[in-house]
This record gives C-alpha cells, structure tokens and sequence, in this order.
C-alpha cells in the first residue's frame, strides 16, 4: 500500500498555491506541493518559496496560465507569475544521465509522482502534498524529520554521482536543522568526496555560506569529518588538531574556530571572519637540551590564505575586502578610551567597526570564557564611547577633516605625495585630539610639517 494515503498534516498553502494546483486538477492533472516546502512546513518553518510539481507537460502547464517564464523547459520548469510572486511548475521527471555530477543531460517526463520523489536527494525533501491527498511521503520523510536525520532516498552513492553539491547539500541541512546524516549516506559521502572537485567555485560557495549562516555553524567539523573540506578547502586542514600551547588558549586552532563561529553574531561577514581568522595560525617546535618543548609563534599567514582561497571560490568583492579587514585586525585589542576607539573607527571604517568589536568579542571569549562578564562590560563601555563620538560627530576620517587637498594647494603645498602625507599627520593629530580639527589650526600645522621636511631634506 502507498504510504501517501490519507496522512493528515496541517499545511498551511497559500492561496496562490491552491489556485495552481485546482486549475491544473481542472484540466484534469495532478498537482502538488513539493520538496523543500513541505519539508519546512512540517518543521513549523513558513517557506520562502513553494515549488510545485505535476503531470501536465510544460506546454499544458503555459497554456493553463497567463504569465509563465520558461525557465527551464528541457528540465520541465515553467514558472507561473501570479500576484507578482513566482512559482516554479516542474513537470513529474525521470532524470537521464548526468553530466558531470550535476545535471541530467536529459529528463524524461512521467505520469508517476512516486518516481518525481525517487529522483530527489534526500528523504524529507521527497515529500509532496494537496488538500485531497494529503501527504505523499514514499520515503519516510516525516519519520526522518521526526528522527532528525539526513538520509538519501534510495541509494546515497548513486545520488550523489549524480548530483556532487548534495553531499555538501547533506552538510548544510544538518547544519540548519541540527540533525545527523545518516551512516550509509555518510558513508557514501567519503566514498564520493573527490567528486566535488567538478563542482563550480560559485556553488561551493553559496553551500558552505549557508552552513556557516546557520544555527550550527561549527558543524563545518562535518566537512572535515566526512573529507569534504580535504577537497573544497584543503588550507583548513593545517588547523586540524594544531595546539595553541598557551595557557590563554583553552582549545587547538580548528576548535577555536568552531567556538569562535558560535560565539559570533550570525552575518555573512561575520561568520566567514570567524572561519579564516586563523586558519594560517601555526607554530614551531623547538625541543632544548634538557628535552623541554618551545613553541613559537609563526608569523600569522591566516591573511594570505583567506586571500587565495577567497579568490578561489570567487567571493563577491564586498564580502572579500571586508572579511579580509577583519582578518587582518582581528588581534588588535581596542581600549575603551576615546582617542584609542576613534582610531580603530578610522582603521576599520564606520560600516565594519562594529563587526570588528564582535569579532574581538568572540575571537577573546572563546580563548578566556571566564572572563566572559568582564569583556561584556570592556565591549559596552567600548560601545558607549563609540556612541559619544559619533553622537558629537567628531572627525574619524580623512572626510571629516577641516581641511582638504584643496586648502594645502592654496597655501602653497603642491606635490601630490607631500598633500598625502601632511593630510594623514593631521588627521592623526585629530583623533588624537578632536578640539584640533578646526581650519585655521591644522593649515598652520601644515605649513610647520613641510617646513619641517623641507629642512630634514636640506639637512641630509
Ligand atoms: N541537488 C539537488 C537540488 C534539489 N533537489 C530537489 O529539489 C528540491 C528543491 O531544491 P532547492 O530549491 O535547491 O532546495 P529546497 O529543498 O527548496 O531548500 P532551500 O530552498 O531551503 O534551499 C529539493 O527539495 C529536492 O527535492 C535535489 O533533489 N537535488
């Protein structure tokens, strides 16, 4: 007997949904929900989009429809424009053959749902559901879901031969959802690691975005644990394992990390931060005379490994140049006094110096998680003089400084470099002091550094 007889599940279908799915009924096909909606909507999550699925051909389904786009029509998908929402329609499909695990060179269509869900990676993204139906669940998604497990349907080597991304798919839903996957799909994952290799960088990086943007980020251990990361991100490995041999470091340096990425809010930036802050953090052994080890500290190479990586799994600019900012002054201890917080705004930037003071807090709280009142309070008070100065609009950048390069041509500075340099010696002038950022001052200021140049020039 089919297992989708009668389940009686409270789904909450939006209007449109329904609308689709009797006009199809009406042209006498059958139409469900299906995959990723269902999988939410039995978790109690409200899904971003619903898919659908049916057994009218793309051509019925165009024709049914005032507003379609033919997105991808040799794979069945049209999308049905209603209420300026966009639904995909996918006709019931077998996949053919896959090109380079991932994608089917060619599909072919069926009038059987069963063989639809049989075609989909995991166990509770199989599921499909109607209002007369009810819930179509062949492979025991609800137990899975119920159990918090991730298990491909049918054979897990074979669907990840057909398809590479599931297995960081697999990772990532874990992730999301604090489940375990299952043995013989993690099994299967080691066994077909390598064949990540044939994955686009682009896809890589959308994967492993969502799993570090997730609510258990730090199951990126997973990656390493199934030889994922071997293949995808091998420069992580190094940290593996790496003690710190420092009484202030409590774990090695991929622990840390992990801890790291809970300790820190949940943004792009600030998770990816977290990931690459040390991971060129190394250290030399050295065992003396009396057979006592030393380590010393490598210079850190975690800044040139985050670049080269990031240009290999072709980051977007924004999030590439401000990760690697962050990187860079990860250590940089701030006090909370005010000429020390205006120069950190100034170094990082106004839009990154609070990311900063949240990657100082969770890079400090995993190392010393006792002193976690007192770095509460060190970050507050941080915050607060940070408010004052942007409250009384004080300088923090060459912007807001009284003078420009315009005013030192007027009196008289002329070289390019020399307006650079003599710009930047006042501006530090003025986040030192802030009461010195007024024109007349600094142009005599200026006049007195070139002055002071030109004899050290003289001098030589
Ligand atoms: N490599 C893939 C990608 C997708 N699917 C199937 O296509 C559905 C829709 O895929 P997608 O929109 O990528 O994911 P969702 O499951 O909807 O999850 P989310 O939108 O949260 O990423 C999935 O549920 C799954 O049934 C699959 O079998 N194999």
């Amino acid at each position: 007997m089919k297992r989708w007889d009668g389940q009686e599940v409270d789904i909450a279908m939006p209007e449109d949904v329904q609308r689709i799915i009797h006009t199809l009924n009406n042209a006498g096909y059958e139409a469900f929900a299906v995959g990723g909606c269902i999988r939410d909507s039995l978790m109690g999550i409200v899904p971003e989009d619903w898919d659908l699925t049916t057994s009218a051909p793309p051509e019925v389904v165009k024709g049914l429809f005032p507003a379609t786009i033919d997105t991808g029509i040799k794979h069945g998908t049209v999308t049905v424009l209603l209420h300026r929402q966009q639904y995909e329609v996918t006709t019931y499909r077998i996949d053919g053959e896959y090109e380079q695990h991932r994608k089917p060179k060619n599909v072919f269509f069926t009038e059987d749902l069963v063989e639809d869900l049989r075609r989909r990676d995991f166990t509770i993204n199989a599921m499909a559901y109607n209002t007369t139906m009810g819930l179509v669940d062949y492979f025991h998604g609800r137990e899975d879901l119920e159990m918090g497990i991730i298990r491909c349907v049918g054979n897990a080597a074979d669907r990840f031969e057909e398809d590479a991304l599931r297995m960081l798919r697999a990772v990532r839903f874990s992730a999301r959802f604090g489940f375990d996957i299952d043995l013989q799909t993690e099994h299967a994952i080691g066994e077909k690691a390598i064949r990540m290799s044939k994955i686009s960088a682009e896809r890589i990086y959308a994967e492993l975005s969502k799993i570090l943007t997730s609510e258990h980020p730090h199951y990126m251990e997973k990656l390493v644990d199934l030889g994922l990361m071997q293949v995808i991100l091998p420069e992580f490995l190094a940290t593996v394992g790496m003690e710190q041999n420092h009484p202030r470091h409590v774990h090695p340096v991929d622990k840390h990390i992990y801890e790291t990425l809970k300790n820190v809010k949940n943004t792009h930036i600030l998770r990816w931060t977290m990931f690459f802050h040390d991971i060129g953090k190394g250290f030399t052994k050295t065992v003396d005379e009396d057979g006592v080890d030393h380590f010393y500290k490598h210079v850190s190479k975690s800044l040139e490994i985050a670049k080269k990586a990031m240009s290999r799994l072709k980051f977007d600019n924004r999030t590439r140049e401000a990760v690697l900012k962050l990187v860079q002054y990860h250590d940089w201890r701030v006090e909370p006094v005010p000429g020390a917080v205006r120069k950190a705004v100034n170094q990082m930037g106004r839009e990154l110096f609070l990311d900063f003071l949240e990657v100082q807090k969770a890079d400090y709280l995993s190392q010393n998680p006792v002193f976690r009142e007192e770095e509460e309070r060190k970050q507050e008070a941080i915050l607060g003089v940070y408010k004052e100065i942007m409250h009384r609009g004080e300088c923090v950048s060459l912007k807001d400084l009284a003078v420009n390069g315009k005013d030192l041509i007027r009196i008289g500075i002329s070289k390019g470099e020399t307006i650079g340099r003599v710009l930047q010696s006042l501006l530090e002038a003025v986040l030192e002091d802030p009461e010195r950022n007024r024109q007349e001052g600094l142009l005599e200021m200026a006049k007195e550094l070139v002055d002071q140049e030109e004899y050290l020039e003289k001098a030589k």
